[in-house]
């Protein structure tokens, strides 16, 4: 067979050993994922330090082991992870639903402190190794990312002020569904040099600077209105969520509210609706529901 799907390997940001799906073509082994049903695809590609998209992550024995290699190792495994949550708990194919290709670059630019997406794909910088190490290793920063795409083709929540606030809340939400071992955001690239501390935190937003009540709402222009630090508040209200139903009948609301009922302008007080709306629809209008109306009670929103 001159081509084809093949298994591999290689170690993560954090050192650890995966297995990978990799595609053998012309004597070099890629990081390209063809495994995953209805022909869904997933591809890394390494920009080495430029700020291209990248050619495709290659190796030559299918042993994806250097210490430049780890970043990839990571976005691409994890990148498949967040696409079988997706496709297993809420039967999405893809953040389009249409099976579109999985898209990252890893070593975007120098010393760069995040991870984007940017309309088409995702992309991660490697850090400065002070605030963060590559962020592509953490499973919860490829579901932040990942579910901007989401949020992008459903409800389009625009990036400024509430709604902004609200997608910004989205991809940390969908963060903890996918990696539920704890209430942290970005953990795992955080502060190498520091322990037990986080980007944010969904269960205590005002660890790390975030209010988590509409009266400490954070009016600025910066930040796109302080998308970053807002979302602090829809942040504790999916924690009180979570806490008192359960992530299995939680994440089913928050994905209805996402694709159903949220419009690229909704606000705070339309998610507390959208939520609700979606709470009657999957659990009718008991405990699950009084939950909801409880967590947004919480932080102020009506
Ligand atoms: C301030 C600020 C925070 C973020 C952020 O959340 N980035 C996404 C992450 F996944 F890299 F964390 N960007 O600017
Ligand atoms: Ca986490
Ligand atoms: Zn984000």
């Amino acid at each position: 067979v001159t081509h084809g799907a093949t298994s591999g390997y290689g170690y993560g940001v954090l050192g650890d050993y995966k297995t990978l799906n990799t595609y053998y073509y012309n004597g070099w082994y890629y990081l390209y994922d063809v495994t995953k049903p209805m022909n869904g695809v997933i591809e890394t590609r390494d920009a080495n330090n430029g700020t291209t998209q990248g050619g495709y992550s290659v190796d030559s024995n299918n042993a994806f082991t250097s210490s430049g290699q780890a970043a990839d190792v990571d976005a691409h495994k994890y990148a498949g992870i967040v696409y079988d949550y997706y496709y297993n708990t809420h039967n999405r194919n893809s953040f389009d639903n249409a099976g579109s290709t999985i898209i990252s670059t890893v070593h975007y630019s120098t010393n760069y402190n995040n991870a984007f997406w940017n309309g088409n794909q995702m992309v991660y910088g490697d850090g400065d190794g002070t605030t963060f190490i590559a962020l592509s290793g953490a499973l919860d920063v490829v579901a932040h990312e990942l579910t901007h795409a989401v949020t992008e083709r459903t409800a389009g929540l625009i990036y400024q002020d509430q709604s902004g606030a609200l997608n910004e809340s989205m991809s940390d939400v969908f963060g903890y569904f996918v990696e539920p071992n704890d209430y942290l955001m970005g953990e795992d690239v955080y502060t190498p040099g520091i322990s037990g501390d986080a980007l944010r935190s969904i269960s205590d937003p005002t660890a790390y600077g975030q209010p988590d009540h509409m009266n400490d709402y954070y009016y600025t222009s910066s930040d796109n209105g302080g998308v970053h630090t807002n979302s602090g508040i829809p942040n504790k209200a999916a924690y009180n969520t979570i806490v008192s139903i359960g992530k299995t009948k939680a994440e089913k609301i928050y994905y209805r509210a996402l694709t159903v009922y949220l419009t690229s302008s909704s606000d705070f007080s339309d998610a507390r609706a959208a939520l609700l709306s979606s709470t009657a629809d999957l659990y009718g209008y008991g405990t699950e529901y009084t939950a909801v109306e409880n967590a947004w009670d919480a932080v102020g929103v009506y």
